[in-house]
């Protein structure tokens, strides 16, 4: 499984809806068809909890947003969730704009840019200045860029192997511990310099108080959000970036309709929110970019007894499935490896059934940042092709690493100039 991943989680379907595996001792329902991944996301919402990832990754993340269950999930959600409704995203979208435009502005023709890291920085910037009202450096960027992957790799390898292998003297481990203190760190600096008195989301966090008891929140809490939101807003969206030019390169034809359409809306200029609308053949690519490049696999475990697909689950059991998988399966869509972006005009996307498409999951824990992340993308993509094309760099293969997500093993690319 750790080998082969994407091809090991293509091929369960073959074995049924619901195929038993066990993850070094620990029985996993992988469940394969979108109707029971609707039902494990949306269906019965509340039989599951998170499951072995975020046990395995609760020295990173802590009791974060993605971590936790039942009510203080639901509490937690419930302060957090206005930051990103649509007043506050229009006031972020200012500074997509101004960051984008900025990297625009910053390269000249033939340069040769680390597209993968170059997007990964620049969504760092975003939600630093968004949410935090903070100014990433070189150096804090850098340490985000680096640790958290290790953190989300190491994790997943933590989930699927035999127990405690996380609490021996290994490397591996140190590697893991290193990693985790090394986002911590930049966070609490963020969290230190903050008097809590801006428009932002950390704000609000400082200054919340327990609807029982009037407490603030404690600050092991607010480093445990702060954590949360950092990376899940930011790798997430960095590497669909990077993906999202990779096959603008792969594909003239593609390539040619965004650049017609950014010309027609923006004229040179750089994008706004009020763009985003204007730009439906982009949001399309966006669309197909998230259903290219999703999550390997998302767990779950069960609270109760649960029926799946005719299988008796019971309460405790690890459920999980691909939306990497799903989002290739020739029985939702037509020549699942060709990107198509067309694929999703209203009229072809119609007949998609409930789970075949799930790049921000569902249900109680439906990734609160996704009208964020499109915007977002569509914002930086349309302002860096109104003047820039990237074109790969000949004999750099670039091939996708599995690390819980997907990201691209490098992404070399030379900007030219387009012309105005
Ligand atoms: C293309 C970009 C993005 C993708 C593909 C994505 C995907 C996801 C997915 C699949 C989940 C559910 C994880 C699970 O339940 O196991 C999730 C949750 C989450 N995402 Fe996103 N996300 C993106 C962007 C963002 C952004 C921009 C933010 C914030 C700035 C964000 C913040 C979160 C948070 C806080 C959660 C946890 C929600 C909860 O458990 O209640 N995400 N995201």
């Amino acid at each position: 499984m750790l080998r082969q991943r994407l091809a090991f989680t293509a091929d369960l379907r073959s074995h049924g809806p619901v195929v038993r595996i066990f993850l070094g001792g620990l029985p996993l329902y992988f469940v394969t068809s979108a109707e029971l991944a609707h039902q494990v996301l949306t269906g019965e919402t509340d039989k599951f909890d998170k499951g072995i990832f975020v046990d395995k990754l609760r020295r990173a993340f802590g009791n974060g947003l993605v971590s936790t269950n039942g009510d203080f999930h639901r509490r937690q959600r419930r302060m957090i969730q206005p930051a990103f409704h649509r007043r506050p995203l229009t006031r972020y979208s200012e500074t997509m704009t101004a960051l984008a435009a900025d990297l625009a502005n910053s390269w000249r023709d033939g340069q040769t840019v680390s597209l993968d890291r170059v997007m990964r920085d620049l969504a760092i910037s975003v939600v630093g200045r968004t949410l935090f009202s903070a100014d990433f450096g070189p150096a804090a960027s850098a340490a985000i860029r680096t640790h958290t992957p290790t953190v989300i790799r190491l994790g997943v390898v933590r989930a699927l192997s035999p127990p405690g292998l996380e609490k021996l003297p290994l490397p591996v481990n140190r590697r893991f511990d290193r990693a985790v203190a090394g986002v911590h760190r930049v966070v609490d600096d963020v969290v230190d310099s903050s008097r809590g008195d801006r428009d932002d989301l950390l704000s609000v966090l400082l200054n919340a108080r327990d609807e029982d008891t009037g407490e603030a929140m404690g600050r092991q809490q607010i480093r445990d959000e702060v954590v949360t939101l950092l990376t899940a807003g930011t790798e997430t969206t960095g590497t669909a970036l990077a993906w999202l030019f990779h096959e603008l390169a792969r594909n003239p034809l593609v390539e040619q309709r965004v650049h017609a359409e950014v010309d027609d809306v923006l004229g040179g200029r750089a994008a706004t929110i009020d763009d985003v609308r204007r730009l439906p053949y982009l949001q399309r690519v966006i669309t197909e970019v998230l259903r290219r490049y999703p999550l390997w696999i998302m767990l779950r475990r069960t609270n109760t007894s649960v029926s799946l697909g005719g299988a008796r689950v019971p309460a405790g059991t690890e459920v999980g499935f691909s939306p990497h998988a799903l989002h290739h399966d020739p029985r939702y869509y037509d020549e699942p490896e060709r990107f198509d972006p067309d694929r999703w005009l209203p009229e072809r996307a119609a007949a998609l059934p409930k789970g075949a498409y799930v790049p921000f999951a569902g249900g109680l824990h439906h990734c609160p940042g996704h009208a964020f992340a499109h915007i977002e993308m569509a914002i930086v993509v349309a302002t860096l092709a109104a003047r820039w094309r990237l074109v790969p760099v000949p004999g750099k293969p670039v091939r996708p690493k599995v690390i819980g997500l997907l990201y691209p093993n490098r992404l070399p690319m030379t900007a030219h100039s387009r012309p105005r």
